[in-house]
């Protein structure tokens, strides 16, 4: 690949169970694996996508960070370089909403530049029957936070790739975030995927 590229690191957090790692899936393999081959991610996971923005192609470095606790080490290294924070709830979950608040505080804490872009991300509409967090409450709470919003199933697919275009379209659109003259900010469209080692060549900000 052209070592022009540029990387853009992209992080997802919430708590466990929430669809962290089957977002990142749906996302690079459009794939949803059954309940029975999933397992909680322990530390990170990290996974590439390209993706072209106005015939630029930008490499996607996608860290998927564990939701439980007791498997969260090195928190300050996931933030490091990071240029967009997935912040996801499960909508048939009030606790994983509310947790948001926790989660926050977090990005706040380990994040330097204002100027990283925030999105809040409620999983799971396909179970609209257990649905307990209805769309207004997540996009009042994305108003008052000043973020991103959207509501997508990782099961279903609805949803998700317009997640990440959503937040790759505001970073290349936030000049303090992004090192190129230009931020060109319509077709986009993802091209590969693939899983790579750690490693973080993005130009950052955080
Ligand atoms: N119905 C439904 N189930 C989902 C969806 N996304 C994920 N799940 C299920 O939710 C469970 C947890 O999914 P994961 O992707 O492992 O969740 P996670 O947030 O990465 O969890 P940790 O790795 O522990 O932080 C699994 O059983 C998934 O199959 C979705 O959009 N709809």
């Amino acid at each position: 690949m052209a070592q022009d590229v540029p990387t853009l690191k992209l992080l997802l957090i919430g708590n466990s169970n929430v669809g962290k790692s089957s977002l990142l899936l749906r996302f690079t393999d459009d794939t949803f694996l059954p309940q029975e081959e999933v397992s909680a991610t322990i530390g990170v996971d990290f996974k590439v996508n390209m993706m072209d923005v106005d015939g630029q192609t930008y490499k996607l470095t996608i860290w998927d960070t564990a939701g439980q606790e007791r498997f969260r080490t090195l928190t300050s290294s996931y933030y490091r370089g990071a240029q967009g924070v997935i912040l996801v709830y499960d909508v048939s979950s009030r606790e994983t909403f509310d947790a948001l608040n926790t989660w926050w505080n977090e990005v706040n804490t380990y994040c330097s530049s204002l100027d990283v872009v925030k999105m809040i991300v409620g999983n799971k509409v396909d179970k609209e029957s257990s649905r307990v967090v209805t769309y207004q409450e997540g996009a009042d709470l994305a108003r008052r936070l000043q973020t991103l919003f959207v509501e997508c199933s990782a099961k279903t697919k609805i949803g998700v790739e317009e997640a990440f275009e959503e937040l790759v379209t505001k970073i290349i659109e936030t000049p303090t975030l992004w090192q190129k003259k230009s931020a060109p900010s319509s077709s986009l469209r993802v091209t590969s995927g693939s899983h790579e080692s750690m490693d973080n060549g993005s130009s950052c900000a955080c």
